[in-house]
């Protein structure tokens, strides 16, 4: 019988029911009396002390009728953990599997947090934002259904906003942007504190890495196992020879489409192989050494989940010499007891697995049975064997070293032969227990890597199958501190994710072949996708750059392109040909000076000081928007951090859809961006004037803020402070997005608390204070809609408190007016859920669900991009210098601010 589904996948065909073999039946009768048990809530002691004879038929009958639970997978685990009454059967039941659950809690805690958990160093760097959320118990319970209501008697006032700009009309002011970093909530919340990721490399298995090709004197033979005559002539394909001491990567045994054999592929290798190596080259050498290099030998074979009879020794006699029995049971008791005279015995193992059926049979002298039928698998624990095939002398086997694996694990005859040439004492692991020992590490190996997978941000939204794919055919591999993971130049063919440490990105630079240090990644982070997307050649460095090392996940070719290479962020994250092109732009401005800039007139007025249109001296063909911030006034209210991630942002951004800027400055008062200018005016302004606009015009204007946030999102920027405001439009008529004060560079996956907005445009997150990210910039994109369509927005009270509760109420508390469509209205209500997931544009589809929404319909979204598409409103823009669309502003009644040379913005 085939089994054909595996929920877990990763097993083989060759581990599935059949007539001659009783594995399947047995790993089945042991989930089975493991489940049973847990019906029957046994102690513990009774899951342990398992009968041998597990896997006898009357369970293969059960087992095949319940298949289902036969596929148990840690999902089962888990769910089994959630539904048992006795907590120690699950204990037992899980410990059986080999399952870690300082793994689980990890996991679950990660996906508790939607993904990666603040980290402290960001924290220290961020003092202001990210306000730490420690206790989980202490966030308010999830909003089931819309109604929050802060009582504003109660609650803390909010800090004085942002400066009031006298010159728009009361009616239609509102509040200004807010810049307090306290929720109005009372409700304080930390941020979790970063766990390190706890992936047990070490318990990796796998039998590949344990040859080793050095040759050594021949002595006399006894064949331990042997390669069938019929292999000799002609030979089958063989499984490839590991290279000797080749690190576990590189040797791939057997390609995926070759049927059933290729989950075996996935069986991960061995993370330590190459310190395996060596231990097992010095193990001859003293007691000590030998002892622990076998014990290396066994973690690599995950021998400490073998059943306690699964580990026979074998004696191997040498002619004419007398051989020593080592009793199973004293081996399987763990005893520290001196075996052999040489100072190490087997572990006591901890798991019950079908082995133990054949276990209580003493297979000594099992030498001269010459097995030819691929049943075990031997770990060389003493003496010296030689490897033949074909009758040609392979190499000399020492030490703690592994064979026989490979019939196992390929379902073949045996590729070589093995002949003691010493008294050879080798403990033997009977295929069933090695298969078994294989497919649990496979399967819990790649339950936690699906887990892990889903807990990354770019993949969160992958279909499990699509996870359990990549799961399937990932590696792991580890790096040293200093290792160039990747480097420029060289052709590269994989993907990674960075599972565990940082590394480093760096470019040479074209003219001073230095390396350039461009950024840090970490933990669910990627690189490595632009070889694959381009020619083959890898763009940037990549080091390892954490102390302890780092770990990553590596996905071949095939699958990139298959499953992830299609995803919006693979494409834009780390966008070097933008990024040049802007650099370019910005060279321009290198030589300019302030002193170089005339003011023609003032633009607008902010909470910092005022934006003033300018011109260089050389150049009145073209004009420029200057904003002159106070630095008295960003220290006083705490916005150090926010203005200098305002400059990153726009100084990089290149969008059309976002205002450029070109050059700062400082000096002892203020802080100067140099930015083109957008002479059509605010959209705000228009809309005062109109009163609303129609439909097209909302769409028009909404689809360049669409542009803008596709822009920003795929880079995982947060814009958050949307309002018409800060949309002004160009001589053309499209619309820019300017004002990055609270823009952000969020952390892949990660929220940020900083309370901060527009009030009658936050999101409820944001004033619960639960953490928000770029969803809260879909809320704001409903607001504006409504805004846009009526003339104010949907959630507006006579201070902001009010207008919090109207917002934690929710958007289905408000009446619609008649002018707003049904297609409209129907977009307003998906962008501003009160749950972020749920926001269109946050979902699966990404940004473009919002432009395949009914309300976009027939809206030619290219000709926005290439800009051929007419605007709604053409602004009337004389010359470089004209200003009428801007309104007037009398000189800054204050005077100039006090001098701040404390040098906190030294980068600026
Ligand atoms: N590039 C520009 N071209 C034309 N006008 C501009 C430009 N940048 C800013 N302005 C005008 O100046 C006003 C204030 O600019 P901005 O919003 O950047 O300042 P701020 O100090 O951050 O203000 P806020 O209090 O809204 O945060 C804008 O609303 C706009 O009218
Ligand atoms: N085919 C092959 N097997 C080797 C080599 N060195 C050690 N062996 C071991 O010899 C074993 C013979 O039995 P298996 O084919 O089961 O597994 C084989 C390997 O574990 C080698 O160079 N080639
Ligand atoms: N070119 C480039 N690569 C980066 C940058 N930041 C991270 N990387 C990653 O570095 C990787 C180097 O190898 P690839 O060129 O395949 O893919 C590259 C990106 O995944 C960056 O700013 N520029």
């Amino acid at each position: 019988m085939k089994i054909t589904h595996y929920p877990g996948k990763a097993v083989d065909a060759s581990l599935s029911l059949d007539n001659n073999s009783a594995m399947g039946a047995l790993y089945e009768a042991n989930w089975l009396q493991a489940h049973h048990q847990h019906h029957r809530a046994p102690t513990q002691s009774t899951l342990s002390r398992q009968p041998s004879n597990a896997g006898s038929s009357s369970f293969l009958l059960d087992g095949i009728s319940a298949l289902s639970k036969y596929q148990m997978t840690l999902e089962n685990i888990r769910q089994l953990e959630q539904q048992a009454q006795d907590k120690r059967i699950v204990s037992a039941i899980k410990e059986l599997n080999g399952y870690r659950p300082s793994a689980l809690q990890h996991h679950q805690q990660q996906q508790l947090h939607n993904g990666w958990v603040a980290e402290e160093e960001e924290q220290l760097e961020e003092p202001l934002e990210d306000k730490a959320k420690t206790d989980n118990a202490s966030t308010p319970a999830a909003a089931s259904v819309n109604h929050y209501v802060l009582d504003p008697t109660e609650r803390q006032r909010l800090p004085r906003p942002r400066q009031q700009v006298s010159v728009k009309p009361p009616s239609l002011r509102r509040s200004q942007t807010m810049l307090q970093h306290q929720p109005p909530s009372y409700v304080t919340l930390r941020a979790p504190k970063s766990k390190p990721a706890q992936h047990n490399s070490s318990n990796s298995s796998s039998a590949y890495s344990t040859f080793s090709s050095a040759a050594e004197d021949r002595q006399p033979e006894r064949v331990i196992c042997q390669q069938p005559l019929r292999l000799l002539q002609p030979p089958t394909e063989p499984p490839p020879a590991p290279p000797a001491g080749s690190k576990a990567r590189a040797f791939k045994p057997l390609s995926r489409s070759q049927t059933s054999v290729q989950r075996y592929a996935t069986i991960r290798m061995p993370n330590h192989s190459a310190s395996f190596c060596r231990a097992t080259a010095r193990a001859a050498e003293t007691p000590d050494v030998r002892r622990h290099s076998l014990e290396q030998a066994l973690q690599g074979l995950q021998l400490e989940e073998v059943a306690q009879d699964a580990v026979e020794q074998v004696v191997i006699r040498q002619p004419g010499k007398q051989s020593r029995h080592i009793s199973p049971v004293a081996s399987s008791n763990g005893s520290s007891k001196d075996l052999n005279g040489e100072g190490f015995c087997i572990p006591r193992p901890r798991l019950i697995v079908p082995v133990h059926t054949y276990a209580r049979r003493r297979r000594t002298g099992n030498l001269k049975e010459q097995s030819t039928n691929a049943q075990d698998e031997d770990v060389a624990s003493d003496g010296r064997v030689e490897v033949s095939r074909e009758g040609k002398y392979l190499s000399t086997l020492s030490g703690a070293k592994v064979l026989g694996e490979l019939a196992i694990l390929y379902n073949c005859q045996r590729t070589a032969t093995i002949t003691a040439i010493s008294e050879c004492n080798l403990w033997a692991i009977e295929r069933q227990c090695f298969q078994t020992i294989m497919m649990r590490t496979g399967l819990i190996r790649q339950a936690e890597y699906t887990d892990f997978l889903k807990s990354v941000p770019i993949f969160k939204d992958l279909a499990e199958d699509t996870l359990i794919k990549i799961s399937d055919v990932l590696e792991e591999t580890h790096y040293q501190r200093g290792d160039y993971i990747v480097r420029q130049g060289a052709r590269g063919d994989t993907f990674f994710i960075i599972s565990k440490g940082k590394v480093r990105v760096t470019i040479k630079q074209q003219d001073t072949q230095e390396e350039k240090f461009i950024r840090m990644l970490g933990k669910g982070d990627f690189f490595g996708e632009k070889a694959l997307q381009g020619d083959d050649l890898r763009t940037a460095n990549i080091i390892c750059e954490s102390p302890e090392g780092v770990s990553c996940l590596v996905i071949d070719r095939e699958t990139f392109n298959q499953l992830i290479s299609s995803l919006d962020e693979i494409k834009h994250r780390y966008d070097d040909e933008g990024a040049m092109e802007r650099r370019k732009i910005n060279e321009e401005f290198r030589d300019i000076n302030l002193t170089d800039l005339r003011v023609i007139a003032t633009l607008g007025v902010g909470g910092f000081g005022r934006v003033e249109l300018v011109q260089t001296n050389g150049d009145s063909s073209r004009s420029f928007a200057l904003k002159q911030m106070k630095k008295s006034q960003i220290v006083e209210t705490r916005q150090q951090q926010h203005i200098m991630s305002e400059k990153e942002i726009m100084g990089e951004a290149n969008c059309q859809f976002i205002v450029k800027l070109f050059k700062t400055f400082k000096d002892k008062k203020y802080l100067y961006m140099l930015m083109e200018s957008c002479l059509g005016g605010e959209l705000w302004t228009i809309l005062r004037d109109k009163g609303n606009f129609d439909d097209a015009t909302t769409r028009f204007y909404t689809a360049c803020v669409v542009e803008a946030f596709d822009y920003l999102h795929s880079r995982n920027i947060i814009y958050r402070d949307l309002k018409p405001e800060n949309l002004l439009l160009d001589e053309k008529g499209y619309v820019k997005l300017v004002d990055f004060g609270f823009a952000k560079k969020l952390q892949t996956g990660r929220k940020t608390w900083t309370f901060c907005g527009t009030p009658e445009y936050v999101a409820p997150e944001v004033i619960l204070n639960r953490g928000h990210d770029i969803s809260a910039d879909y809320w704001s994109l409903g607001v504006l809609m409504f805004e846009l369509l009526t003339g104010t927005p949907p959630f507006t009270g006579s201070d902001p408190m009010r207008t919090y509760n109207i917002i934690l109420k929710g958007i289905d508390a408000i009446e619609f007016p008649r002018n707003i469509t049904r297609n409209a209205s129907n977009l307003i209500k998906k962008l501003c859920r009160d749950n972020p997931a749920e926001r269109l544009g946050y979902q699966r589809g990404g940004i473009s669900e919002i432009q395949k929404h009914k309300w976009f319909d027939g809206f030619y979204w290219w000709g926005l991009q290439n800009r051929s598409l007419e605007p709604p409103i053409k602004p009337s823009v004389k010359n470089v210098v004209d200003t009428a669309n801007f309104d007037d502003y009398p000189p800054d009644p204050e005077g100039p601010p006090p001098d701040d040379v404390s040098g906190w913005d030294k980068d600026f």
